[in-house]
């Protein structure tokens, strides 16, 4: 199902409340109110099967996007259409082909195991019983959390709760997937079996996806493209390849020091991005990185040196800057 998103902006109005007795008094008579711009003007669109990373600071408006897309919240203005529906009219076929998973906040019962949440989910859905309930667990023996099934869900660890969690998000098997952190706080082997499932599943019946995560191994195993969203602004929207490409050009050299050296005695000091008195990182054009690399081990004593390509992260933060800073222009995928 495709996705489009058109010129949406969300505000939300908070109280505001000072601190205090008398504050709380006053407010009592008279209230103060804030308006928080969660999304300005945020465009997109997603073809049938896409899967959009999300990226972006904390607070910079990418839940408050996918709540609008999921139809739980509703934009102040513009448009969001999923595939033939609008997600804020909530009508049940569309509740029917999405799927949320909230790393931060569960949609199963707390203290039901997931089978019980599961059946009600299944009534609610208005799925076969026989052939969903051998999906959930052929699902369960994948994320191998077959054990846990008949466990309430307040006694289950954080990486079972969330494979359970991805379960009841999908049992529906719904054609637009969307997921904000699913890995939040997972160990590498549950992260890696969630985001598993998630390329499995979606290539199974051609789910458009969009994930959020600070963890750059969800994007970029799973993602082709990236959008980077900034204060409520989409800032950058291109594919991954591209935001590599970008800077390609240069490698990092990370250098350990067997001895305390000061950052004025080292070489090309200007192209040193990391400094403490025993380590440093520089970023070299990759045409110059052996050269430099091999005059860095001669000059110094040295622990340990590795050479590598510019971290994802890193990449994102030069981009943020860049088109913050203005120095830079939003890519659009076609
Ligand atoms: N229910 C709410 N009521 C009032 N303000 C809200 C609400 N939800 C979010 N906000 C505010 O809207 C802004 C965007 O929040 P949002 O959760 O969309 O950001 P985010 O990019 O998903 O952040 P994070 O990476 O931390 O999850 C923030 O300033 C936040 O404080």
């Amino acid at each position: 199902m495709d996705i489009i998103v058109e010129n949406i902006e969300k505000t939300y109005r908070v109280f505001k409340k000072s601190p205090g007795l008398k504050a709380s008094i006053k407010s009592l008579f008279h209230r103060e109110y804030v308006n928080i711009k969660a999304v300005r003007d945020i465009s997109l669109s997603l073809r049938t099967g896409e899967i959009v990373g999300f990226l972006g600071p904390n607070g910079s408006g990418k839940t408050t996007t996918m709540k609008m897309i999921a139809g739980l919240l509703h934009p102040n203005a513009g448009s969001i259409r999923v595939g033939p529906f609008i997600p804020s009219e909530r009508k049940n076929p569309y509740l029917k082909e999405v799927g949320f998973v909230m790393g931060q906040k569960g949609q199963l019962w707390w203290d039901l195991p997931p089978l019980d949440s599961y059946d009600l989910l299944i009534d609610i859905y208005g799925c076969d019983k026989s052939s969903t309930m051998a999906y959930v667990h052929h699902l369960a023996e994948r994320l191998q959390i077959e054990e846990c099934l008949r466990q309430p869900v307040r006694m289950l660890s954080l990486g079972q709760r969330m494979k359970a969690e991805l379960i009841g998000a999908i049992i529906h098997r719904p054609k637009v997937l969307l997921l904000d952190e699913p890995t939040i706080g997972l160990d590498i082997y549950s992260a890696r079996s969630i985001r598993r499932i998630i390329r499995e599943e979606a290539a199974s019946r051609d789910m458009t996806i969009i994930l959020s995560s600070h963890i750059l191994d969800d994007i970029q195993e799973l993602c082709k493209r990236v959008v980077i969203i900034n204060h409520g602004q989409l800032i950058y929207d291109d594919l991954l390849e591209n935001c590599y490409r970008k800077y390609m050009f240069q490698k990092q050299i990370h250098v350990k020091f067997n001895e305390s050296v000061r950052k004025e005695d080292l070489l090309y000091f200007n192209q040193i991005k990391e400094f403490s008195p025993f380590e440093a990182c520089w970023e070299i054009d990759r045409s110059d990185v052996s050269r430099i690399g091999f005059e860095i081990m001669q000059r110094f004593n040295i622990e340990d040196i590795t050479i590598s390509e510019i971290p994802l992260g890193t990449v994102i933060e030069y981009i943020t800057n860049e088109q913050v800073s203005g120095n830079g222009k939003v890519s659009q995928s076609g």
